[in-house]
């Protein structure tokens, strides 16, 4: 049957990968770091207090307070393309996209602010894609970045009377890529430092210490990942926890506490890297590389490095379309 003039083209039937990451503010100032602090810190998936006793904490204390000094933290590494945190993950989209030819389009999105993750599933949607894989860019799972990514995923596609098909990337921390990716960027940017490293410090975020008691496996990730770099590279590494946050207690060791602690064991070349973020961002370019590095001569140490993540150079980007490719396997037609 002809279709009518006036029926909107029916688009090319394709398939989505949705990168997601943890998002950040629109713009550095105390007012959009507020709204999005206030989003990120009601997710109950990451602050894991009944909404009763902690909404008052953080409507009546942390946001009247934090705001200002992360907006000030912010400012500090904030790039002529925005957030370092989108501007990374936009530029990982931007490399694959092409990657598995035309019937593929890759998309990136933020589980807090801009782009929301809603929005770029109606894009996908509206380029005719009937399948999405949602991969949420976190090596190591949890609850707290993982599993609120595809929440909220799914939480759109509840409202929809014609749903994609769906998958989710599974964590990656000890996938040989990833591990190999890893290693062969840190060799690299280890023989470009003017000096031999004492120790290397791999740091990861935190996360309250009862996640591990109550079954999150994300510490065990975290220490899987770093022996097998360890491994890869045939050096020992210090794994620490950065990114205290709140008066519970938080895995250990701190990575603020360690660096000090190296300095003072007569440790005074240290090289750090983050293997659990995937782009760089606040955590990594303002905590570890400024303010880490401050801490870290303070205390007596001589010379410092910070090494940035895998971001959208070729070596990650390679990683990063190789486990896609994977997951898409069985999706795309063998040619
Ligand atoms: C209870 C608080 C927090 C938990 C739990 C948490 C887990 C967690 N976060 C990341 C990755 C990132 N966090 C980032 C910033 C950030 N994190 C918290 C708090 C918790 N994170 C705050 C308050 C902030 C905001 C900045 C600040 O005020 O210090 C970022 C950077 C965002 C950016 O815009 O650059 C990332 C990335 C992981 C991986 C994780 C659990 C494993
Ligand atoms: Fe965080
Ligand atoms: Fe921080």
């Amino acid at each position: 049957m002809e279709r009518p003039s006036n029926h909107p083209a029916i688009p090319k039937r394709r398939i989505g990968v949705l990168l997601m990451n943890l998002g950040t503010p629109d713009d550095p100032s105390p007012r959009s770091v507020k709204r999005y602090l206030a989003e990120f810190l009601s997710d109950r998936r990451v602050v894991e207090i009944p909404p009763i006793a902690w909404q008052p904490i953080l409507r009546g204390i942390i946001l009247n307070t934090r705001p200002k000094k992360s907006a000030h933290a912010y400012q500090q590494v904030w790039s002529e393309h925005g957030s370092p945190l989108a501007a990374i993950t936009r530029a990982q989209s931007e490399a694959m996209q092409g990657a598995f030819g035309d019937g593929v389009v890759i998309d990136w999105a933020m589980r807090y602010g801009n782009p929301s993750i809603a929005s770029r599933i109606e894009h996908l949607r509206e380029r005719g894609c009937d399948r999405i894989l949602l991969a949420p860019l976190y090596p190591q799972y949890c609850a707290a970045t993982t599993a609120t990514a595809n929440d909220k995923a799914f939480a759109h596609l509840a409202k929809l009377r014609w749903q994609p098909a769906i998958r989710t990337l599974p964590p990656y921390y000890d996938d040989p890529l990833y591990i190999n990716a890893l290693a062969t960027t840190l060799r690299e940017d280890l023989a470009k430092l003017t000096f031999e490293p004492d120790a290397i410090v791999a740091s990861f975020h935190g996360m309250p210490r009862r996640t591990l008691e109550i079954g999150d496996p994300y510490h065990c990730h975290c220490q899987k990942t770093a022996r097998l770099v360890s491994e890869a590279l045939g050096r020992p590494l210090t794994v620490a926890f950065q990114s205290r946050f709140g008066p519970a207690k938080w895995l250990g060791p701190a990575t603020d506490e360690t660096l000090v602690e190296l300095a003072k064991a007569g440790k005074r070349r240290v090289a750090i890297f983050a293997p659990g973020f995937s782009a760089d961002c606040l955590e990594t370019l303002e905590e570890l590389a400024i303010r880490g590095k401050e801490s870290f001569e303070e205390a007596g140490g001589t010379d410092f490095a910070y090494l940035p993540c895998l971001n959208a150079e070729p070596t990650g980007n390679k990683m990063l379309r190789n486990i896609i490719a994977r997951e898409l396997a069985g999706w795309i037609d063998p040619a």
